[in-house]
């Protein structure tokens, strides 16, 4: 399947204003499979999926999706080209002043002309697809934090998207729920053959679910591989952030211009 990924970035390097941001990234996504893209805060990981959606373009290099540059489409095929993507974006809230069912059915209202008793049926087997079939008439302010999840990503793939992108889907949420959702996302993807992208923190639960694993920092590449080469691999990279280390090549501190002591002799002046 290599040889027909569904994205691929080619050297691609991207700056807000004079803010280098990603240098010459090379990522691979092969038709069908789940990737994650973990770092640093701060490290550009969610630059890489709007790089991807085409909400930015690239300073320069390529961003091939589906057999399509995006970096040069103009605005119909990006509409074209966005109407194939589903996301899911840990502050995606749901619209709260719209029953569960007539959220599912937002995207499908917006974008298809389906008569309303097939738009209806379509929101019970993609309710049904998250585990909530029967919750259709409740309001999101009657769910749980892990329900309005799983609202949301029966929205996402109300449309049946070739391309998911997940945006820290796990955070806020409660174990449970957060298994609730690996689980899902793992499940949608092998079902519905679609290819996904996940930035996440979560190291351990995306190793469980994912197929490949790129680790950015300082804008680069920093290390990538299968779940298992992560898992036993002797890179101190990868060893702190699977073991979860407070400090190591990745630091926990912003890289301040000025000293501490600079900092503090100065405030005492
Ligand atoms: N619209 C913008 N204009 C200017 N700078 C931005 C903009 N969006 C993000 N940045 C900066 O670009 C850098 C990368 O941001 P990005 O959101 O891609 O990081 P991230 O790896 O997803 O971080 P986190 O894990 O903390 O969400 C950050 O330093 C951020 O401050």
């Amino acid at each position: 399947m290599s040889h027909d990924p569904y994205i691929e970035l080619r050297n691609v390097s991207f700056g807000y204003g004079e803010r280098q941001i990603l240098s010459n990234i090379n990522l691979r996504v092969p038709r069908g499979q789940l990737v994650a893209i973990m770092g640093g805060s701060g490290s550009g990981k969610t630059t890489l999926l709007r790089l991807i959606s085409g909400q930015v373009r690239p300073d320069s290099g390529e961003v091939w999706v589906d057999g399509k540059n995006v970096a040069t489409m103009n605005t119909r095929e990006l509409y074209a080209h966005r109407r194939k993507m589903g996301m899911l974006f840990q502050f995606g809230a749901l619209f709260t002043d719209l029953s569960v069912a007539d959220n599912v059915a937002f995207p499908l209202r917006e974008h298809t002309a389906l008569p309303e008793d097939m738009i209806r049926d379509l929101v019970t087997l993609k309710l049904s697809a998250v585990g909530l079939r029967g919750t259709q008439t409740l309001m999101p302010a009657e769910l749980s934090g892990g329900m309005a999840r799983r609202v949301a990503l029966a929205r996402a793939i109300a449309l049946d998207p070739e391309l998911m992108l997940y945006d820290e889907p796990f955070t806020g949420l409660d174990p449970i729920s957060l298994g609730v959702i690996a689980h899902l996302i793992k499940r949608l993807n092998q079902a519905l053959g679609t290819s996904a992208v996940m930035v996440t923190h979560d190291v351990q639960k995306s190793l469980e679910i994912v197929d490949y694993v790129y680790f950015v920092a300082h804008g680069e590449i920093a290390a990538e591989g299968s779940p298992e080469t992560v898992r036993h691999s002797d890179s101190p990279w990868l060893k702190q952030f699977v073991h979860g280390d407070p400090d190591g090549p990745v630091h926990f501190a912003y890289p301040a211009d000025t000293s501490l002591a600079d900092d503090l002799s100065a405030g005492a002046r």
